[in-house]
């Protein structure tokens, strides 16, 4: 394949896993928008967490929910586990990398509460560490993966969410899981505002 043809592929695989995404996630999606409203509605907040890339997006997630996303709103109560160099590395160096997010749920996490968990595989042991962790708390979980779920797919209760993108590469799965971040940063809007912009 020449380069041209490689890099309007990419266009072309993304299409295609928006699509069926869209066709499989709208519904677990707007029920996420209900499950994250109501914590916050009761005074609960947010934990979210994952691992590189997926780190990111747990920080630009909680950053629209604290700050703002489109439109003026109060701030609403987050926390991205993965952004406090101090905790991550006292934690990892004392008890190991795995227990890094697990932790912080156990200190932070409240009944009510809502952890979003992203691992595009399903499978990073600190995330799934934090899921347990939340569910020791009686939280509920908000899951975004790919690749059939992995470990974490078979962890979730009928009490969780599980948004798993249907593709077997962590980029797209990855540029499906911020629509889905800024999905539920719309909805959380429309609940507040109204669905108008
Ligand atoms: O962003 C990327 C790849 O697109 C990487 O940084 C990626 O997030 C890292 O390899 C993560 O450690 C992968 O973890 P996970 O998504 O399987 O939980
Ligand atoms: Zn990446």
């Amino acid at each position: 394949m020449d380069m041209t043809s490689l890099m309007a592929s990419h266009f072309d695989d993304a299409i295609d896993t928006f699509k069926t995404s869209s066709r499989e996630l709208a519904q677990p999606l707007s029920a996420g928008v209900d499950l994250l409203f109501g914590a916050l509605a009761n005074n609960g907040k947010i934990l979210a967490c994952g691992n590189g890339g997926s780190a990111a997006d747990a920080q630009h997630f909680i950053a629209e929910l604290v700050g703002r996303f489109e439109r003026d709103r109060l701030p609403l109560a987050g926390i991205a586990l993965n952004t406090d160099t101090s905790i991550l590395t006292a934690v990892g160096n004392d008890y190991g990398f795995d227990t890094v997010f697990e932790r912080q749920v156990t200190a932070l996490g409240q009944p009510g509460d809502v952890l979003v968990a992203i691992s595009t595989s399903g499978n990073s042991s600190n995330v799934i560490r934090s899921i347990e962790a939340a569910h020791d708390r009686e939280m509920a979980v908000i899951a975004l993966t790919g690749k059939g779920g992995g470990q974490i797919g078979e962890l979730l209760t009928d009490a969780d969410i599980h948004l798993c993108v249907p593709h077997d590469r962590t980029m797209r799965i990855q540029e499906v899981h911020i629509v889905l971040l800024h999905a539920l940063c719309d909805g959380i809007d429309a609940l507040l505002l109204g669905d108008t912009l």
